[in-house]
């Protein structure tokens, strides 16, 4: 697993927005071969959306060929109630870039029968062959997509009941208002997102500083769902330096000075260049997580 730390929300997004962008530039997309793109909610990928329309607007980067599926979705909220995940992603992402809609894949949390709509779900990302970069958040409480602690690290996208941490950590998108907060939600499977080639996920806030240190430090647990990271052959965590604050020094001087030695090995100073940097390593010093 990568660490890296970069001084603020703001400069997490300039290197989780490059990143992107040069995963997918890499990939060069076609019709015929897409890029599968897995995509969060929440405050935190605010930024980096921004960014990806910014870069979009530079002509940097292009959605035409990019296939995307979300993490999750509220079940019972209608699609087009302001704090719908649909709502979000068309808001923040989709309605700004060159995204055909047919490609953007959410899941529909009012469906008449979830189980199916979630087996519909599965069906369909593995009909493009899986993911090849899942980007993700998480909760305070350690949740990745709606996996809550206790999810099995196995799991598969489904109904889930949303922990009353959770809700109270969105109740802010609901006006403070706990009530208005739905309490079940579709999601992916943590088992969906490990299976995705690469996995990249943004922690910002020393109120996911626990998180951070038990998904680095502690064991692979349940309780933890985003621990599962550790089982993953290619798995990335860009944080703030606010979210290390329960990390121990010697960890954060550890992944620090492993990224100095990652700049060093390719000669270039400027490590903004992120996604290009990651991806020259593992071509051309056989790097592996
Ligand atoms: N289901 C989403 C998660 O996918 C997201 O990671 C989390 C964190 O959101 P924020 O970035 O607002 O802290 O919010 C929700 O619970």
């Amino acid at each position: 697993m990568r660490l890296i730390i970069r001084e603020d929300p703001e400069d997490v997004a300039t290197y989780m927005a490059n990143y992107i962008k040069e995963r997918i530039n890499q990939f060069n997309p076609t019709a015929e071969r897409p890029f599968v793109l897995g995509l969060p909610t929440g405050s935190s990928p605010i930024h980096i959306y921004r960014k990806l329309v910014d870069l979009h607007r530079a002509n940097e980067l292009s959605f035409k060929h990019v296939v995307t599926f979300n993490m999750d979705e509220y079940v019972g909220l209608p699609r087009d109630h302001p704090e719908s995940y649909h709502s979000f992603m068309w808001n923040h992402l989709f309605r700004h870039v060159d995204i055909p809609p047919a490609q953007v894949n959410i899941l529909d949390g009012n469906a008449e029968d979830l189980d199916k709509e979630c087996r519909r779900y599965e069906e369909k990302i593995l009909s493009y062959g899986g993911i090849e970069l899942f980007l993700g958040g998480i909760g305070p409480d350690g949740h990745i997509a709606f996996n809550e602690p206790g999810s099995s690290l196995k799991s598969r996208t489904r109904p889930k009941t949303l922990a009353y941490e959770t809700i109270l950590a969105n109740a802010r998108f609901f006006g403070g208002d706990i009530s208005k907060v739905p309490n079940l939600a579709l999601t992916v499977g943590v088992g969906t997102v490990m299976d995705a080639r690469d996995v990249a996920i943004i922690i910002t806030g020393q109120h996911k500083s626990i998180a951070l240190a038990k998904c680095i430090e502690e064991g692979v647990n349940h309780m933890w769902t985003v621990s599962a990271l550790q089982m993953h052959p290619s798995a990335l965590i860009v944080c703030d330096e606010d979210a290390t604050a329960e990390l121990h020094v010697k960890t954060v001087k550890y992944f620090k000075s492993i990224e100095k030695v990652h700049e060093e090995l390719l000669g270039r100073e400027n490590m903004d260049l992120q996604g290009r940097v990651h991806g020259s390593i593992k071509r051309h010093a056989g790097y592996q997580e």
